[in-house]
């Protein structure tokens, strides 16, 4: 998907919402275990309750591979369910030297050789530019790279300054930038971060920004509006556990879309505030 299609589904859809896929096998409805494959079901079911309600999908990938081949076949299947119209991202956060950061874009990205034809892949920058560069070089691909993550952690390495004051997270932003452009890399942005937006979009003005860390984790999404919202919207702001686990009932399937839709409720007002729609 490129960037001008992700823009006409924020407006089409009213919507800047991505929804994890974090399907942890001890949280499903119970009566989902005698499935076939209740991961995959559960997924199903998610992604047909709340597909127009949002522009992108994110399984993290831990808790499939956590579950070996079992795991790895409920993520293609997922994988293949996820409507074309919405940017499928694995949030795998890989990142190693260039061969095998390589074979981890072809694992992701090359659905001829994996079955796996991701849109989208997280990635931790650590390595530096030969970790990221083979996933930017993926044709009509995106590289989100983890720039000042939701967590309480993130603060440990990724504030500290420089001798110019410049904060660790803002030299990601500055270098990575130089590797990609708004066509083919975005940013992790923690939604707890509040006011750092503003300091992002100093260096980051115009790419798309993923934003994990509203609903569970607390963070305010009036707030990532307020400081990280740009002209074209530029904001993925995801929800998780708040969807997928609003109901561990039989209802599961409804009640997540009664979140989405609050979600994409408030998106809408602030696409209209913003002169966007
Ligand atoms: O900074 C980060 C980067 C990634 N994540 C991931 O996003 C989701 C958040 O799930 P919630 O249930 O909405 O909290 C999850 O997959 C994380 O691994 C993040 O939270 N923060």
């Amino acid at each position: 998907m490129t960037r001008s299609e992700l823009i006409q589904q924020i407006k089409a859809k009213r919507s800047f919402l991505c929804i994890g896929l974090d399907t942890d096998i001890d949280q499903l409805p119970p009566h989902l275990l005698d499935s076939e494959d209740p991961v995959f079901e559960f997924n199903r079911q998610i992604i047909a309750a709340t597909a127009d309600l949002c522009v992108a999908y994110k399984p993290n990938v831990a808790f499939y591979e956590s579950r070996g081949i079992a795991g790895w076949k409920s993520l293609q299947k997922t994988w293949e369910a996820l409507p074309k119209d919405c940017l499928r991202i694995a949030d795998a956060k890989r990142g190693d030297i260039g061969n095998t950061a390589k074979r981890y874009a072809q694992a992701f990205f090359d659905q001829e050789t994996s079955g796996l034809g991701f849109d989208a892949i997280t990635i931790a920058p650590y390595m530096g530019h030969d970790s990221v560069q083979p996933f930017l070089e993926f044709e009509g691909k995106w590289g989100i790279v983890l720039a000042l993550t939701s967590n309480a952690g993130g603060l440990d390495f990724q504030t500290i300054p420089n001798g110019d004051g410049v904060q660790l997270f803002e030299q990601i932003i500055q270098k990575t930038n130089t590797w990609g452009s708004i066509g083919n890399l975005m940013y992790v942005v923690g939604a707890t971060r509040g006011e750092a937006f503003a300091t992002i979009r100093k260096h980051a003005p115009d790419h798309f920004l993923l934003v994990p860390g509203v609903g569970a984790q607390g963070g305010s999404l009036s707030d990532v509006c307020k400081y990280g919202m740009n002209a074209d919207c530029g904001l993925l702001v995801n929800a998780t556990r708040s969807i997928i686990y609003a109901s561990k009932g039989k209802d599961f399937a409804e009640k997540a879309r009664q979140e989405a839709l609050a979600l994409q409720q408030e998106m809408e007002g602030e696409l209209l505030a913003s002169g966007i729609l």
